[in-house]
């Protein structure tokens, strides 16, 4: 299950404004990553490209062989079906009870009988822990409950690929931290392909796969989570450590003389905190494209500063890792590697 996603020289403008020009990346199938930007760099723009609600100016969206921005609109209607999106809101119909709003895909785009529908939705609620909420209406639950019977509601169809755009916002920590473990353990029952836009640097750190930063208009950089989470771009240091010092400013870029001013002060970009270790599926299991902690740092010869992968339990991940993977009998990608040798 899941697709792969092959972004190839996007471009995207509004009249003489360019949102973003030249994106080109690859959502691994199966694999969850992150788009990170300061407000305004188009990240909800791009998820809306990517499902085909905005066509690009210039560019390529590669699933499998159908390149989308190309597609007949009956292709593209088809196409679209792959995918299941969570706005923001969870954009949901305020007069209809959460049963209704779950099952409304598959009443508008299947002809599957009333009985087959209310086993879909009662199982895809029972996925987001909503089970017995079937009768209310948005109006009468938490923020936190509608952003779970928006996420029911795109798993319906079944997708290959899911988008969120700011699952986390208006909640508070504790039920960003109970939403975060829902998408991993989404991922890890699943095995579609997420895309996550978000402003929460807690779960840029640790829930993805891989991360990407948009910024002046383009992709500073993607790649997988420790690739980024180690890199000493200016940026990409500033914007994972949500500092002050670099070189986003108030209003997108500072101007030179903000620059040397914070340079004559003798700012740096701040040493390299610990890497953070990636959230684990709550039961037990490990996701099958999940990469072992450290093998991109390992790979690229660069040492993790003390105290990265130990999680919130003291678990420190680069020790627990390869006896994990032994006892599950499971394989990943580049589990079989020298786990914790030359960290
Ligand atoms: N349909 C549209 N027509 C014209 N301009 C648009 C349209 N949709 C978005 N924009 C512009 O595109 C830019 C990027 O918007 P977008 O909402 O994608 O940013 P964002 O990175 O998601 O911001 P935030 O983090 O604040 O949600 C904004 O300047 C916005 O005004």
């Amino acid at each position: 299950m899941g697709v792969e996603i092959r972004v190839e020289g996007l471009t995207k403008r509004f009249g003489r404004q360019t949102i973003w020009e030249d994106v080109s990346l690859t959502l691994p199938a199966g694999e969850i990553s992150v788009l990170l930007g300061p407000s305004g760099t188009g990240k909800s723009v791009f998820l809306k490209t990517l499902v085909g609600l905005l066509k690009p100016e210039r560019g390529n969206v590669w699933i499998g062989d159908r390149n989308l921005p190309q597609l007949p609109e009956d292709l593209l209607y088809e196409t679209r079906k792959l995918f299941g999106v969570l706005f923001q809101d969870g954009a949901l119909f305020g007069s209809m009870n959460l049963f209704d709003n779950i099952a409304f895909p598959l009443r508008e785009h299947t002809k599957k009988s009333e009985t087959e529908v209310r086993k879909i939705v009662l199982e895809k609620m029972e996925m987001v822990g909503l089970l017995g909420a079937e009768g209310k209406l948005p109006g009468e639950i938490s923020g936190g409950m509608r952003k779970r019977a928006g996420l029911a509601r795109a798993l319906v169809l079944n997708p290959e690929i899911i988008l969120f755009d700011e699952p986390d916002s208006g909640l508070d920590p504790v039920r960003t931290a109970y939403l975060n473990q829902l998408i991993v353990d989404l991922n890890a029952q699943i095995g579609a392909t997420f895309l996550i836009v978000t402003h929460d640097i807690n779960t840029a750190r640790t829930v993805p796969d891989n991360i990407g930063l948009l910024f002046r208009r383009e992709l500073i950089m993607f790649g997988q989570r420790e690739m980024l989470l180690s890199s000493e771009e200016p940026v990409v240091r500033q914007f994972l450590n949500a500092r002050r010092v670099g070189p986003i400013g108030m209003s997108e870029e500072k101007d030179v003389s903000e620059l040397e001013a914070e340079a004559k002060l003798g700012s740096d970009p701040g040493k390299l905190p610990p890497i953070a270790a990636q959230l684990m599926p709550s039961d037990g299991r490990v996701r099958p494209t999940q990469h072992a902690p450290g093998s991109w740092l390992r790979a690229n010869g660069v040492t993790p500063p003390p105290g990265s992968f130990i999680d919130d339990l003291g678990r420190d991940w680069i020790q627990e890792w390869p006896r994990y993977v032994a006892s599950m009998g499971t394989t990943t990608a580049d589990a079989a590697g020298p786990v914790g040798k030359g960290l």
